[in-house]
């Protein structure tokens, strides 16, 4: 099937179904506008009134960071490089308990308005700016990767009017998040979420059938080596093993579900501090069940079209474009399904540009420069922001948006870390550290970025020591990197897989951040605020206490 043609399988019923996601988003928006509270106070706009409960929380915390870039990526990378990518699903165990039992009482006894208000309070008002500065950042570049990946992406597969989806998504998301707040956020989320699974699923029932049904769908996936076993091998340069992704997973978990503003309001957003740690364990099957969808979705692409796929049919033009190709190919005699897929692209992208969205208002009101923000953000939403226009040259990479997180999130989550686990740090370390965290995530990631530029693809000498290409993923079959071509000295720092930046960020934060505070006079941090380990200390030594009262009985007869 010809790309010309398959804008003939958008029929006006699709265009309907998609038009129904948006005006069921508005209906939501609208409707937390103008009941309850009315959204007049901050409280109710940026916290819920604290009213949430679990399970749309959950769903809520999930859609925040599943968009359009996992729902068009994870298969691609599937059908190209099989399986080994579903092992990230382990680090979900240690990234949401984590956050459960270390940062959610820490953040939720204090009463905090925004997470980087704990950095005032542990550090100065300067360490916060810093922060928020931060997470605006990376946020912007994420907003901008996520409202961009779908339209792009539709555009060349189906024509589909791209400044018409931009403007569309923008619009309708800007409106419920600034009438609704929070409450219409998250609900939006939670139907959205439904949106998402129905889409994905519907596409791989079909898909199975086209393949010949489960036992042959399974047989060819097999065969064609994309059920990967445990990869254990320990290269810190190999994209995806068993320990770049359990493990280099976990540090990127807790950079999105420790320290993120916009998983924090939710949590902030509970109704009792129990609720709140409920909603990050119950978070943990919702993205189980994204993150199979996903995987299933690459392997039905694979028993569908096997090892001749339509990139190198000259069909489509990137691997982004591949899953809404299959879409269009699966489903032209549904009527309406190619609709839904869409819908479920776009409630992936409008349910995370929503969560991004109301976070930075809530981390640029509380700080005051809200006004000059919103119009900011507002005008930056009507013509292309310059982020998505650097991303829309750059052919996007399904870790493109995890690289932000790793480069961006792993710094902010070893500032975090440095001032709840090391009493001794302090503001000046603080400072230098999440500068160290940044150049260091700059100069691996743009350096790994460049060092796998195309014109570096030659036929490499064998005793070279630059990586081969398919560290980049442009090459689709899973690429053999031999032993003589293994990367060594800077190259091997620029060769580190992506899955590794948070980890490698966030401990040169730790690690600069207390040899400053060591140099510039050790300062402890406020005791109140050492909460989680000053609660425990402060149970050990009551408990402590009560044993030494216990009458022994030496001491008694003396
Ligand atoms: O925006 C996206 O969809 C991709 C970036 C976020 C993906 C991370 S990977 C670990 C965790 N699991 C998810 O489903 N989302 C986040
Ligand atoms: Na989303």
């Amino acid at each position: 099937m010809h790309l010309v043609d398959s804008i003939a399988y958008f029929t006006i019923i699709d265009y309907v179904i998609f038009a129904l996601l948006l005006v069921a988003s508005m209906a939501i928006g609208l409707y937390y506008a103008f009941t309850g509270g009315r959204q007049r106070t901050t409280q109710e706009f940026m916290y819920a009134d604290r009213s949430m409960k679990c399970l749309p929380l959950s769903l809520s915390l999930m859609a925040t960071f599943q968009s359009a870039v996992a729902i068009i990526g994870t298969p691609a990378e599937v059908y190209a490089n099989g399986t080994q990518y579903w092992f990230i699903g382990c680090s979900y165990i240690l990234g949401l308990l984590i956050p459960a039992h270390i940062f959610i009482p820490l953040f939720y006894r204090l009463h905090l308005t925004s997470v980087y208000q704990y950095l005032e309070l542990r550090f100065c008002k300067a360490v916060r700016i810093c922060g928020t500065v931060t997470f605006i950042f990376q946020m912007v570049i994420y907003m901008g990767v996520g409202i961009y990946t779908p339209a792009l992406a539709l555009n060349a597969v189906t024509g589909f009017h791209l400044w018409g989806a931009v403007l569309a998504t923008g619009l309708v998301c800007t409106l419920y998040t600034a009438l609704g707040g929070l409450k219409a956020v998250v609900w939006t989320d939670v139907f959205q979420t439904v949106v998402m699974f129905t889409g994905q699923l519907a596409v791989i029932i079909v898909g199975v059938h086209q393949a010949g049904g489960l036992s042959d769908a399974w047989v060819k996936v097999r065969d064609g080596g994309r059920i990967s076993g445990i990869d254990l091998n320990p290269d810190p340069t190999v994209r995806h093993t068993f320990w770049t992704l359990g493990v280099g997973g976990v540090f990127l978990m807790l950079s999105l579900y420790g320290v993120n503003q916009a998983q924090v309001q939710r949590y902030l957003s509970s109704r009792t501090e129990k609720e709140a740690v409920m909603s990050c364990y119950m978070v943990f099957p919702c993205l189980q069940v994204a993150l199979m969808l996903s995987c299933l979705m690459g392997l039905v692409m694979y028993a569908c079209y096997g090892n001749n796929s339509p990139l190198e049919q000259q069909y489509i033009t990137s691997k982004d474009q591949m899953v809404l190709y299959f879409v269009m190919d699966m489903l032209q005699n549904f009527p309406g399904l190619p609709g839904l897929f869409v819908a479920c692209l776009f409630s992936a992208s409008l349910s995370t540009i929503s969560s991004a969205f109301n976070s930075l208002a809530t981390v640029t009101m509380v700080s005051t420069f809200s006004a000059g923000f919103h119009f900011w953000m507002n005008s930056s939403f009507k013509e292309p922001p310059f982020i998505t226009f650097i991303f829309k040259n750059v052919v996007f990479r399904f870790k493109a948006a995890l690289s932000i997180f790793g480069m961006v999130g792993g710094p902010l989550l070893g500032l975090f870390c440095l001032g709840i686990f090391f009493p001794c740090a302090n503001s000046i370390g603080a400072v230098i550290g999440l500068a160290a965290g940044l150049v260091m995530s700059f100069w691996v990631g743009i350096g790994g970025f460049l060092s796998r530029m195309p014109s570096s693809v030659q036929v490499l000498p064998l005793n070279s020591t630059n990586t081969v290409p398919a560290a980049s993923g442009n090459i689709t079959g899973p690429a053999v990197i031999d032993a003589a071509s293994r990367p060594v000295g800077l190259n091997g720092l620029y060769s580190l897989s992506y899955m590794w930046y948070s980890a490698l960020n966030s401990s040169t934060v730790v690690l600069i951040g207390l040899v400053i505070s060591f140099m510039t006079g050790k300062k402890h941090g406020p005791e109140e605020l050492l909460i989680v380990l000053y609660t425990y200390t402060e149970e050990r030594n009551q408990k402590t206490q009560l044993d030494s009262q216990k009458p022994s009985n030496s001491s008694a007869r003396t």
